[in-house]
């Protein structure tokens, strides 16, 4: 949360010329609900329910840019949908600048609590490795402009293109 993936996804579209979708905007607009309201009332389990469906058929599309949610990696399905069909981008951030980055909107229930830097914590010791397990690119994005960020991902992704496969 708050590593940017919403707002480099949707400037690297424009850069690469194709469809930027953001998996949250999508169950929001199926549901017909914000993300809090789902939280609050179908819980987390809900949430991913329908994460997980969306996921499944976002990744059929071809040349656009997915952004996803913080947790898409939970679930097993999600990360073979992802490794399978797409170029992988991990965005690393520092508690630190989480913190920093969300502490204006009040939109990410798992935050909404008395220690948001606890909760990001353990959300990042069971989630790096996952992050890990699939992404195709790494890229640090603290501190960084998030045009910095996009040429970082553009030079990454020309180097794996050139790579034989
Ligand atoms: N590299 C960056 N430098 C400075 N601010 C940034 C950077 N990336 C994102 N931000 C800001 O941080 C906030 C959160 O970013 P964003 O919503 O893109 O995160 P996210 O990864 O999509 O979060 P979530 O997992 O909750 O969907 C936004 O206000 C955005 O403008
Ligand atoms: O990190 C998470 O688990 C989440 C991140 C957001 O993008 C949303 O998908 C939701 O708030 C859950
Ligand atoms: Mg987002």
């Amino acid at each position: 949360m708050g590593a940017g993936k919403s707002t480099i996804g949707r400037l690297l579209a424009q850069e690469l010329s194709s469809t930027f979708i953001d998996s949250d905007k999508v169950i929001e607009e199926r549901s017909g609900a914000d993300i809090p309201w789902i939280f609050d009332v179908e819980g987390e389990a809900g949430f991913r329910e329908r994460e997980m469906a969306v996921i499944s058929e976002l990744t059929q599309l071809n040349d656009c840019v997915l952004a996803t949610g913080g947790g898409v990696v939970l679930r097993p399905e999600n990360r073979e949908c992802l490794q399978n069909r797409g170029v992988v981008v991990y965005l690393q951030t520092s508690i630190e600048q989480q913190l920093e980055r969300t502490a204006r909107d009040r939109n990410r229930p798992l935050l909404q609590t008395a220690n948001p830097e606890e909760v990001l914590r353990k959300l990042l010791e069971q989630r790096d490795p996952l992050y890990k397990s699939c992404a195709d690119i790494i890229i640090r994005t603290d501190k960084r402009h998030p045009r910095a960020v996009i040429q970082e991902i553009l030079r990454q992704l020309k180097q794996l293109s050139k790579q034989p496969s």
